[in-house]
Parts: C-alpha cells; sequence; structure tokens
C-alpha cells in the first residue's frame, strides 16, 4: 500500500482539508486491486467531489488544474502530488492507465461489476453513472416519444383552438407569448420542461397546460389523472395552492366551456416526492419503480433545481411512458444538496432555444405564434421540450433588478441597485456588524413574538395560523453553517437576543416561540426533512409543548418532546430556504468566501424575498467575489443527453 500517499491523505484530513471518507474509500478501493497512487488520488478526488456535488471527475479537469478542483492553493496540493510520484501527462495516459485497474470497468468493456466507472474522460462511481445513464436515456425517450406528427393537423388545429381561448390577449409589447408557446411545447409530447425566474408564470402556465390537457382528453378527460409534487412540503403546498387558484379564475372565465373545477376537485393534494414514490423507513428503495409504477397521466413537478440525480432516476423509472412529465423550476438556482445539477443540465440550451425548424413550425400552427430566429438552432430533442419563460410579472422593482444583475455576474449593478436602496425595498449593511443582524432579528421576529405573547390560553387552528404566517413573513439566511456568521452561531446569538429583549423566555431546550426546522424523515410523527414548525403551549395540556406545521390553509401538530431530529431556525441557510418565500428575507455573507459562496447562492437568496431584500456582509468583498464565481458541477448528462 502507498505508505507515503495515505500518510498526505492522512495529515489533510486531521487538518480537516479532507472528508475522512475520501481516504477510507481510496483504501477500501486499494484492498480490491490495484493500488497505484495515480488511482489513489484519483479516488480521493472523486470522493470529495462527491461530496461537492458532481457526479464525475473529469479527467480533464484532473490533468489541468487538480488543486483547484478542491478550491487548494499551490502549497496545499504540493505535498500531495509529491506523494503520487509520476504525474500522467495527458488525460489519454490518465485515461489508459485507469482503464487498465481492475476497479475500473472502462464502458464497452467487461463488466463485472467494478466500484469505478470509466465513460469516455469521465470517472463515476458506479451508483451516479447508472443514474446518470438511466436520466439521460429515460428523459431523451421521453422527449422523443409520442411526439405530435407534423402532419397532425387536426389535434394541431385543437391545440391552437383551446390555447386562443385560455390565452385570449396578445403578449405585453406584441413580443412572442413564451406561456403560450410552453403549453404548446408540453403538448407535443410526454415530457415539458418551464423553466423561468420567480414570478414569470410557471404556475399560472401549467394551470393553463392542465386546462388544456383536459380540454383535448376527448373521452378519457373524466378519467384523467393528475399528481402534483415537489421536493419539500412547502414547495408542495404552494404549488396546489397557486394551482387551484390558478384554475379558479380560469374557470370564471373559461364559463361552461370546461368544467376546470370539476378537474381541481380530483386533483388531490400536493405531495413531496418522497411521499408520492412511497419512501419507507430505513431504506432507500420505493415502493414505486419500474416494476409498479405510479397511477398517473400527468405528473407535473415543481421546484425541480432542488431534485437530486439519484431521485429524478427513481421518479423516471416510476412514470409510466405514457404519462406526461411536467418540469417545473429556476434552472439558475442552487441545485440539490445532493450529487447532480438535473435541471440546470436538462436546460442547457434554455436561454437560447435552440429550436429546430419543425419545432418552429410546430409552434407556429398550434399557437399563432412565430418564434423569432435568434431563438432557431440545432438543440437536442430535450431542447425542443423545453421553454423558458422570460418575463417577471411580480418581480420587477429592486429586487427583480438586483437578481438580474447577480444572475448575469454583473457585481457594479448589483451594487449601484443595493446602494440606491430604491423605496427601501432593497438596503444593505457593508462592513456589518453582529449587533447589525441582532437589531434586525429582533424588529424582524418581534410580529410573532407579540402574537404568541397575546394568545389566548385555549388557542385554535386560525390563531396557530396566524402567528405561524407571521413567523413566515420574515427570515434570516445563511450561506455557511458554521461560523460567527453561519447558522449555528447566529441561532444561539439571536436567541439570547430575544431574550434579553423580554420576547421570549427559554425554559430548556424547547421553550415556547422556538421555531424549528425537522433535519431528517421522521415517519413516525409525519415530519420531513426541511419543514419548519413554531413551538406554541398544548391548549389540551397545561405545561406541554407542540410543535405546529402549517400545510397550506391547514395546521398539523406534533407533541415538542416526540421531535428528535430538529435545530433552531431563526437562521436558516439559503440552501434550505429553496421552495419557500418570506416578504423580508434578510442575507447574510460570511466574513470570507469559498468554493461554495457562488452566484447561484446569492442569487437564490434573493429571490426568496417577497417584499423586502436585506444584504448583511461584514466584508464587502466577499459579494463581489461570489457574484463572480459560479457553480460548475462536473457531470455527463449534458453530453448524454446531446449525443
Ligand atoms: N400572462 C399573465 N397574465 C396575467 N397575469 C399573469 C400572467 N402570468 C403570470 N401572471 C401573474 O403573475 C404572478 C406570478 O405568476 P406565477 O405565480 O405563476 O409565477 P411563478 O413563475 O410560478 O412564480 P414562483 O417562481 O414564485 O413559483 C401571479 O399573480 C400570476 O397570476
Amino acid at each position: 500500500m502507498n505508505e507515503a500517499f495515505f500518510a498526505q491523505v492522512d495529515a489533510l484530513t486531521e487538518a480537516g482539508q479532507l472528508r475522512r471518507l475520501s481516504g477510507a474509500f481510496a483504501r477500501f478501493i486499494a484492498s480490491v486491486g490495484d493500488s497505484s497512487p495515480q488511482l489513489m488520488v484519483a479516488c480521493v478526488l472523486l470522493s470529495e467531489l462527491e461530496g461537492r456535488g458532481h457526479s464525475c471527475l473529469l479527467l480533464s479537469e484532473l490533468n489541468a488544474d487538480p488543486a483547484a478542483l478542491l478550491g487548494w492553493s499551490g502549497d496545499e496540493w504540493h505535498d500531495l502530488r509529491a506523494a503520487v510520484g509520476d504525474w500522467p501527462a495527458d488525460v489519454t495516459t490518465w485515461r489508459a492507465l485507469l482503464a487498465d485497474c481492475r476497479q475500473v470497468w472502462p464502458v464497452g468493456g467487461d463488466d463485472i461489476n467494478q466500484p469505478l466507472v470509466l465513460d469516455g474522460d469521465r470517472l463515476y462511481l458506479r451508483r451516479y453513472w447508472r443514474d446518470e445513464t438511466h436520466v439521460a436515456g429515460a428523459v431523451r425517450a421521453r422527449a422523443l416519444g409520442g411526439v405530435l406528427a407534423a402532419d397532425a393537423d387536426a389535434e394541431t388545429a385543437e391545440i391552437r383552438r383551446w390555447l386562443d381561448i385560455l390565452f385570449p390577449h396578445a403578449a405585453r409589447g406584441g413580443g412572442t407569448d413564451w406561456q403560450k408557446v410552453a403549453c404548446a411545447v408540453a403538448m407535443r409530447g410526454k415530457l415539458g420542461i418551464i423553466t423561468g425566474g420567480p414570478g414569470t408564470g410557471k404556475t399560472y402556465t401549467v394551470a393553463r397546460l392542465l386546462a388544456l390537457l383536459f380540454a383535448t382528453a376527448g373521452e378519457q378527460r373524466t378519467g384523467l389523472r393528475v399528481a402534483l409534487a415537489a421536493p419539500t412540503g412547502k414547495a408542495a403546498a404552494r404549488l396546489k395552492q397557486s394551482i387551484d387558484s390558478a384554475l379558479d379564475e380560469l374557470a370564471e372565465k373559461v364559463g361552461a366551456a370546461l368544467p376546470l373545477r370539476e378537474l381541481a376537485a380530483r386533483m388531490g393534494a400536493a405531495r413531496t416526492l418522497h411521499s408520492l414514490l412511497g419512501a419507507r423507513p430505513d431504506t432507500r428503495a420505493f415502493q414505486h419503480h419500474a416494476g409498479n409504477q405510479l397511477d398517473v397521466d400527468v405528473l407535473i413537478v415543481d421546484e425541480a433545481s432542488m431534485i437530486h440525480l439519484e431521485m429524478m432516476s427513481a421518479l423516471l423509472a416510476a412514470l409510466p411512458q405514457n404519462a406526461t412529465l411536467i418540469l417545473l423550476g429556476d434552472k439558475d438556482q442552487l441545485a440539490s444538496v445532493e450529487a447532480g445539477a438535473v435541471l440546470g443540465d436538462l436546460c442547457h440550451n434554455a436561454e437560447a432555444g435552440e429550436y429546430l425548424p419543425e419545432t418552429l413550425s410546430y409552434v407556429h400552427a398550434s399557437t399563432g405564434q412565430r418564434i423569432p430566429d435568434s431563438f432557431a438552432g440545432h438543440g437536442g430533442p430535450i431542447a425542443q421540450q423545453t421553454v423558458m419563460l422570460r418575463e417577471s410579472r411580480r418581480f420587477g422593482g429592486p429586487i427583480g433588478a438586483l437578481a438580474l444583475a447577480v444572475n448575469a455576474g454583473d457585481a457594479a449593478r448589483a451594487v449601484e441597485i443595493l446602494r440606491a436602496g430604491q423605496d427601501g425595498k432593497v438596503a444593505w449593511t457593508d462592513l456589518a456588524q453582529a449587533s447589525d443582524l441582532l437589531q434586525l432579528a429582533q424588529n424582524g421576529y418581534r410580529g410573532y413574538l407579540q402574537l404568541i405573547k397575546n394568545m389566548p390560553p385555549v388557542h385554535d387552528e386560525i390563531v396557530q395560523l396566524a402567528i405561524l404566517k407571521a413567523f413566515e413573513s420574515f427570515r434570516i439566511l445563511c450561506a455557511v453553517r458554521e461560523g460567527e456568521w453561519g447558522v449555528s452561531g447566529l441561532n444561539d446569538a439571536i436567541e439570547q437576543r430575544l431574550q434579553a429583549g423580554g420576547l421570549l423566555k427559554r425554559t430548556g431546550e424547547w421553550y415556547v416561540g422556538r421555531p424549528v426546522m425537522v433535519t431528517r424523515n421522521d415517519y413516525a410523527t409525519g415530519v420531513f426533512n426541511g419543514d419548519i414548525g413554531l413551538t406554541l403551549p398544548d391548549p389540551l395540556r397545561p405545561g406541554a409543548l407542540r410543535v405546529y406545521f402549517s400545510e397550506g390553509e391547514k395546521v398539523r401538530s406534533v407533541l415538542a418532546t416526540r421531535l428528535r431530529n430538529v435545530e433552531t431556525a431563526f437562521a436558516m441557510t439559503v440552501h434550505k430556504s429553496q421552495g419557500s418565500e418570506f416578504l423580508h428575507t434578510a442575507m447574510v455573507l460570511p466574513k470570507e468566501g469559498g468554493g461554495m459562496l457562488a452566484r447561484e447562492l446569492v442569487y437564490t437568496g434573493i429571490t426568496r424575498a417577497r417584499d423586502y431584500f436585506t444584504l448583511l456582509t461584514p466584508n464587502g468583498q466577499v459579494l463581489l467575489d461570489a457574484i463572480g464565481q459560479r457553480t460548475q458541477r462536473a457531470s455527463g448528462l449534458r453530453h448524454l443527453l446531446d449525443s
């Protein structure tokens, strides 16, 4: 075994530079075959990258700048590099060297279930290779399958007739009505991807798409089975609420021509993907899979940017081939915590369109819209089924402008908007001190804590909902977990401040007013990772505390002492805030940047704010650096989708 190499790995692990798992993984690989230091270093890097959301190791990056892959300086890398000894000269040499190892399956070679897979210039853990190739194959099959034939005049005319009813007005400014186009494109096959920033009308569009599917289903209309889902409970509840109200409004407009209220009534609640697929305790396997598929005709999934590779693979396996899958999401948001950036990969042509001539003529025939020539191109089958909504309806103003500037990487413009602080809608405290943040927290959380103080001892759902809503009006989001400006440190400090201000009384771990976030799915109590609840007195049992969770317009509660995996949630990470929106969002960046502090994170934080956005930075340069940095996750999905 490579003593010198592993001594370096252990030293870097002790220094907190490597995950313990990475060294252990490399040792395991060495124990089942070759143990050349070149293979070992590839294993360590692959494992580190997996922890950062990449699905594979690109040999081109390994060859060009391995230190940069880990965000290391030359010094940190130097000793590990020296312990490897001979460094292969180029990608071809790396490929040949890895393909020769017994633990590596070069795709196309003898498959004896090797733990590592080498697909072209990408090295994978087998599980990720399997998920990625499955997702690529399944999405392509869906995009290509059942596509309306060019001469399907009757169907196209029927789609056109209904689209003109559902979208009676020309697009604002006389441009392309991308919402109408998105509906038509989704009707063309078994896959529709609708991406767009906040308030661009994804839900508005999908409600019309549902109406269109319903209208054109003919005799199957009464039996049309529609399922709604999202990665988190909160996002699922929001989706259901928005679709219900959009269908209600639409029902008024179309009147007797289409019984839309009947459709809405039959749809049932939106579910989390875990619950839709039938997650079971203590196993990664779902109740629904290729051998026991879901009973649906149309599946609409919102917040698709949060879906990780493994979940997308499970979802596609469980969905019957003849069902229509509609994915909604913002491709520019942070990807899932787990490996993969599936929506970003699926939408990599969305900005440019890249529509083929047959797509352009289908869109013209089915909508009367002409897509401008600048969106024509040679995209693959997924690009033909993808539409990006480009105009925000409720996200104008300075918050929208700030989000756009950040997304475009325009740090100077972002700073200008933040400094202008138009109408008090955006604010920036550069060189912020902890006291600035604590004051903001005290002001922001005072509302719901006062409501709790004034609540009657015997309270009901209406009171509980009002308190939960008041709590949802303000939130502090952190970029990181650790440190003074991270979630853990801030939660303690905020608790103390609210206590000192007389707004809450800490009586131990559990106290009235404590907001908590669930950190692990718990099937016994029915709470799931990411759910946020508030601790209130139990109206029926004096002295006992219950945690209340809002589910749309309803409330569910669990005895506080039954909740084991929770943490205080005055401050939460931007990652965990995805799928939520707060009237006033305050985002805190740490003193120093780092690998994960990138544009997508800042954009996601800003777009959680509905009316007010406040940024606090102990060091403003961190903001500029973050805007300048993009998160690039290595994956083979784009390549596989286009090949
Ligand atoms: N074509 C349109 N005409 C009139 N109003 C519209 C149109 N499109 C969207 N809206 C309105 O704009 C608002 C935002 O739309 P919607 O909620 O569908 O956006 P979204 O992209 O789903 O937002 P989010 O990212 O927050 O989920 C809603 O009030 C919706 O009714």
